[in-house]
């Protein structure tokens, strides 16, 4: 029987098979950032050993970094100075290349990685960082790790990893105009729950797929995690080789011809099978955003606040019932009526060329309303520079909009970029938990144009209603 893309994967790269542990893995590329690698490096010393091999191993900062443009170097808070520092520190004495703060490379780990084409299709790769998944847009088996895995994988370039399960998203249909990888991704994750993935590497597949552009397959790979899936793959085609050719670490000349012939025999067989498939037809779907406090707790935008009774399921209504006080939200209002303070474009999730410019396109020419602030910021520095030679700062900046330097920002709240509590906000990103971007505050997750076009409107909205 034939083989999926995940097992393929996996069996090239198992070390080791011993009866009764998981396999070890060989890991291809490492990626590093500052707050889950401190401990790992103390760890290392401590043992007295080094770092096997700083050449398959890349950091940068990206989570605690502030990104306004005049407090850009001015870390204030103590825990995320000392993390800043300890990537510093530590990368600098292991002879790990380190594109930190004022760096060109600097940049969001999962927005650096595929940019500078260190993540290549076949690879293992892993980070301290749950959306490793993004990688996986690339057709490599890309698996977030904790911190004690970490100083595994610095010591040794291996891994223990359990044996997952396979899923199939289907995706059907052509995405109709204004709707993205984004809307498609929370649909996805609406149907199958914040469980629906657990222990699975899900491969996305269909037509659907095949036209999304590296951007939107990043977009998608990147919220398999939302749904407690274990990774997230699309397997590489002319887009994936389009998208990394002369890319910094990509392949040349001959070894680029070799790269991509081995890269095309990186595809499902016709006759495996995936212990679950799931199908969902786009040629419908409309704008998606979040109303509750998962990623789960989505519908489309033009419908309305729902009813916690309507769910059959009493954990379900259990939890819409404590979403709704927790966002202020009352059933029956309609999504489009909700008015938001904040509106932040950015992320590993939506913080790439594409979606930028796709943000430009709706706030050209208009005013963001008064009262409202939005952030945009890039997912990488290349990001802001690309952003810039293309004028779309201009855009922004006429409408109103703070441009800002590259990093996670408003996506978690460990670095300045808050909001304030009761503060509610439409977010590219990719989690709306209870305080994810500040004590109290309340995320909608929506696409790049929602975001753009509920900042001009005031409340959440749609490009098609200016
Ligand atoms: C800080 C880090 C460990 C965390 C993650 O693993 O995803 C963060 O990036 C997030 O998005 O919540
Ligand atoms: S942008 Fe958000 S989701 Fe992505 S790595 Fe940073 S904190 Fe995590």
């Amino acid at each position: 029987m034939g083989q999926t893309l995940a097992e393929k994967i996996w069996q090239s790269h198992v070390v080791d098979q011993v009866t009764g542990l998981p396999d070890l893995i060989y890991i291809d590329l490492h990626l590093m950032h500052e707050m889950t690698s401190p401990q790992a490096f103390d760890g290392l010393r401590a043992a007295g050993r080094r770092v096997r091999r700083p050449d398959l191993t890349v950091a940068t900062q990206d989570h605690n970094v502030p990104t306004g443009l005049a407090d850009r170097l001015t870390v204030t808070d103590p825990v995320s100075r000392a993390q800043l520092r300890a990537l510093r520190d530590n990368t600098a004495e292991f002879g790990i290349e380190m594109y930190g703060l004022g760096h060109d490379d600097q940049g969001i780990v999962h927005v650096i990685g595929p940019q500078l084409g260190l993540s290549q299709p076949g690879m293992t790769i892993v980070c301290g960082d749950s959306h490793s998944s993004t990688h996986g847009a690339l057709g490599a088996l890309a698996f977030g790790i904790g911190t004690s895995e970490v100083e595994h994988v610095l010591a040794t370039q291996t891994l223990r990893l359990p044996a997952f399960r396979t899923m199939a998203v289907n995706v059907t249909g052509s995405l109709p105009a204004g709707v993205t990888a984004k809307d498609l991704i929370l649909a996805v994750i609406a149907q199958i729950g914040t469980g629906g993935g657990q222990g699975h590497v899900i491969e996305y597949r269909g037509e659907a797929v095949r036209a999304l552009s590296m951007a939107g397959r990043m977009t998608i790979c990147n919220m398999s995690i939302e749904a407690g899936a274990r990774a997230g793959l699309v397997a590489p085609d002319e887009t994936t080789f389009a998208y990394l050719r002369d890319r910094p670490f990509a392949p040349r000349g001959d070894a680029w011809e070799e790269a991509t012939a081995h890269w095309w025999s990186l595809r499902t067989d016709d006759d495996a099978s995936f212990d679950r498939e799931v199908d969902i037809d786009v040629t419908a779907l409309r704008p998606y955003i979040t109303w509750g406090t998962n990623p789960a707790q989505g519908g489309q935008l033009d419908g309305a606040v729902p009813d916690p009774a309507s769910f059959r399921d009493p954990g379900e209504r259990a939890a819409a019932e404590s979403a709704l006080v927790y966002m202020g939200l009352t059933p029956g209002t309609p999504f489009r009526s909700i008015p938001i303070d904040v509106v932040f474009v950015g992320s590993c999730t939506n913080g790439r060329i594409e979606d930028l410019r796709a943000v430009a396109d709706v706030l050209r020419g208009r005013p963001i309303k008064a009262g409202v602030r939005m952030l945009i910021v890039p997912g990488s520095t290349a990001v802001r520079h690309q952003a810039e030679a293309e004028g779309l700062d201009k855009v922004f900046t006429a409408a109103g909009a703070e441009w800002r330097a590259a990093g996670c920002s408003m996506c978690i709240g460990v670095n300045p970029d808050r909001l304030g509590p009761m503060q509610r906000s439409a977010s590219t990103s990719n989690r709306n938990f209870e305080g994810r971007q500040g004590a109290g505050a309340r995320t909608h997750l929506v696409s790049p144009p929602v975001a753009a076009a509920s900042a001009i409107l005031g409340r959440l909205g749609s490009p098609e209603e200016l």
